[in-house]
C-alpha cells in the first residue's frame, strides 16, 4: 500500500488562544476512505483545510503525494490544489450558472487566469465533464441553473466538479450535513463508489457516527484538536466513542450499530 498523505506533529492555533489542532499524527493510504469524526469544534474542518492550504497549519509537517505542503511556493500550491478535490457542506456552487459551467470550473486550476476568465475549455474537458455528470445521474440537469436543483443534486454537482479535476484525493467537509437521509445515502454511495472504482482516496468529515461506521475503511476520531482514535470501524468500541465525544454513545442518540454487526455486514 502506498502512503498518499502524512500528518506529522501538525498543530494549528487561531489567534493567541484557540488551539484547533494539537500534535496531530496520522497517515492515509492511496484508495482508502477515511472518516474524521468528533464533536463540534473538535478541529475536523481545520484538519481537512490544512491539506489544501485553505488554512495554514502553525507547525508540523504535511506530506501529500511527495510534496511538503507547508513549505511549497505559489506555483506548486496551484499544482497541489489540482490534485485535491473538495466538497463542501454548502456546495459552494455559482448558483446563477448552469450545472455544466459549474462542473467545468473544476478545470480552472489547469489554466491561466486569462484563459479561465474567458471560459475556454477543450472538447476533451467538456466530454469528460458530461461523462462524469451522467455517471452521477445528472444527465437531465446539465443545462439547468444550479439554483433550480435540490440539495442532493447540488452536492452531486459538487462531486462532479471535484472529479473533473482528476484529483488524487477528495476532501469532503460534512457533505451530508444539510441533506435528508435518502439524499445522504446517495452521496455516500457515490463517494464509496468513486473510492472503489477509481482508487481515489476520500477523506470525509462526518457528524453521523452510523454513516462513518457503515462506509469507512478507517475512522480517525478527534477531540479538542487531538487524535484520540485511529482504527477500523470494527475497533470503535463504546470506550473509544466516549473518548471522542466525551459522553456515552447511548446518551448521544447517534444511531450506533454495534461494531461487530457492522463488520459482519460489510
Ligand atoms: N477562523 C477561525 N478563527 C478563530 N477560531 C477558529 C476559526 N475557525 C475555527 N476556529 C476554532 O477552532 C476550533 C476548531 O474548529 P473547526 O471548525 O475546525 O471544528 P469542527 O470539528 O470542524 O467543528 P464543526 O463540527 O462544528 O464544524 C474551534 O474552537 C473553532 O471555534
Amino acid at each position: 500500500m502506498t502512503t498518499l498523505l502524512q500528518f506529522k506533529k501538525v498543530s494549528k492555533q487561531y489567534g493567541s488562544s484557540t488551539v484547533a489542532l494539537s500534535d496531530v499524527n496520522f497517515s492515509v493510504n492511496e484508495g482508502e476512505l477515511v472518516s474524521i469524526i468528533g464533536p463540534s469544534g473538535a478541529g475536523k474542518s481545520t484538519l481537512l483545510r490544512c491539506i489544501n492550504r485553505l488554512i495554514d497549519a502553525t507547525s508540523g509537517e504535511i506530506i501529500f503525494d511527495g510534496m511538503d505542503v507547508l513549505s511549497i511556493g505559489r506555483r506548486n500550491l496551484k499544482k497541489l490544489r489540482t490534485k485535491i478535490g473538495m466538497i463542501f457542506q454548502n456546495y459552494n456552487l455559482v448558483e446563477r450558472l448552469s450545472v455544466f459551467e459549474n462542473v467545468l470550473h473544476g478545470r480552472l486550476g489547469y489554466k491561466t487566469a486569462l484563459v479561465g476568465a474567458l471560459g475556454f475549455y477543450h472538447e476533451e474537458e467538456k466530454a469528460r465533464a458530461l461523462e462524469i455528470l451522467k455517471s452521477l445521474g445528472l444527465e437531465e440537469q446539465i443545462y439547468k441553473r444550479c439554483d433550480q436543483l435540490s440539495g442532493g443534486q447540488k452536492q452531486r454537482v459538487g462531486i462532479a466538479r471535484a472529479l473533473v479535476q482528476e484529483p488524487r484525493v477528495l476532501l469532503a467537509d460534512e457533505p451530508i450535513a444539510s441533506l435528508d437521509p435518502s439524499s445522504s445515502k446517495v452521496i455516500m454511495d457515490h463517494l464509496k463508489n468513486i473510492c472503489e472504482t477509481f482508487g481515489i482516496t476520500v477523506l470525509v468529515n462526518l457528524h453521523q457516527l452510523d454513516v462513518a461506521l457503515n462506509y469507512s475503511d478507517r475512522i480517525i476520531g478527534i477531540s479538542s484538536g487531538r487524535v484520540v482514535f485511529d482504527g477500523m470501524p470494527s475497533a470503535l468500541t463504546h470506550d473509544a466513542i466516549r473518548q471522542i465525544y466525551g459522553s456515552d454513545p447511548d446518551g448521544l442518540n447517534l444511531n450506533v450499530e454495534r461494531p461487530k454487526e457492522v463488520a459482519q455486514k460489510r
